[in-house]
């Protein structure tokens, strides 16, 4: 391997990626001749740097949380060559570098970076932006708009079990079409969360038997979070098997069309920047990425 560019942000987490970069840059020197550092000044940075340095980049390894991935994915995945890409995680969530078995200590998945295990991914697609880890409304947005930054960065993944535990006094409604060829909805709905990882803001998301190499998204409708509903999801939990009731719905698909009424906000891997309706489908194997040895297919 030739050249590696790490795209890196110094605003995430708890910074302390960025206090190790050097001794990063030399376990990654070890498999390539040149590695170039390049860090985010503001949000945008990492797409715009991905879109020059990519089409010269062996590999590409993006340095940040969920919020700095997403941004380079929605840069990589509409190149027609994609170079190999890497996760390194310094965000507080880190939910795909989890789902791709990748360790949480930096300088350990810089050297499983180094073992270059790798592994065509599957993408989700929404509209015209692309996502790893789940798209969603209803419900999930609201419990992540009531997380503020300052409690987040104190308190990591604490903050969104306590965001959750408030949202579920004010849980409201809304009217849900879902077309995906064999399978149909029209009703009421609390939420609607599609997966591609396993992981939703550091927990896991109760997709039994998920894979980003299956060729599917994981579809979950929660028509109401009853005392029902969660047990359901408990026991799927437990069992590993695909949660049932008269409260949810559970299936796979490949492509989904998905209207609302009224108009939702959607949170697409924490970012909440489109909304509803949009057509979603899955890309399979559409990036070449790095796992790490805990990784499960
Ligand atoms: N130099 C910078 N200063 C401030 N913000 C930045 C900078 N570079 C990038 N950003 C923005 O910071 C946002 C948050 O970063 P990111 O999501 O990677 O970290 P995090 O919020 O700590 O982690 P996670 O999303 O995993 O919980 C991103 O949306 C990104 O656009």
């Amino acid at each position: 391997m030739n050249k590696i560019a790490i795209i890196a942000n110094p605003a995430a987490g708890n910074k302390l990626l960025i206090r190790d970069m050097d001794q990063i840059v030399k376990k990654l020197n070890t498999i390539a001749g040149v590695v170039t550092v390049w860090q985010t000044e503001k949000a945008g940075d990492g797409a715009e740097i991905i879109r020059r340095v990519a089409p010269e980049s062996d590999m590409v390894i993006t340095a940040g949380g969920d919020g700095t991935v997403y941004e380079c994915i929605n840069s990589l995945c509409s190149l027609d060559d994609r170079p190999l890409f890497a996760i390194l995680p310094g965000g507080t969530c880190n939910d795909f570098s989890r789902t791709l078995g990748i360790s949480q200590n930096h300088l350990e998945a810089a050297e499983q970076i180094t073992r270059m295990q790798e592994r065509n991914i599957d993408v989700g697609k929404h509209g015209n932006h692309y996502f790893l880890n789940f798209w969603g409304i209803g419900l999930i947005t609201q419990v992540s708009e009531h997380i503020q930054s300052d409690i987040k960065k104190r308190w990591g993944r604490l903050a969104y079990y306590l965001s959750a535990i408030q949202t579920m006094d004010e849980r409201k409604t809304f009217y849900l079409e879902v077309e995906s060829g064999h399978r149909q909805y029209r009703g009421e709905a609390m939420m609607m969360i599609v997966g591609n990882g396993a992981y939703v803001g550091g927990m896991d998301a109760y997709f039994p038997q998920s894979s980003v190499e299956d060729g599917l998204l994981d579809v979950l409708i929660i028509k109401d979070v009853s005392v029902g509903s969660l047990w359901s999801m408990a026991v799927s939990r437990l069992t590993d098997q695909a949660p049932e009731g008269s409260d949810l719905l559970y299936f796979h698909a490949r492509k989904l069309k998905i209207r609302t009424a009224p108009v939702l906000k959607v949170d697409c891997d924490g970012e909440k920047n489109t909304f509803t309706p949009v057509h979603l489908s899955v890309l399979p194997g559409h990036l070449r990425m790095i796992v790490g040895e805990q990784y499960n297919t």
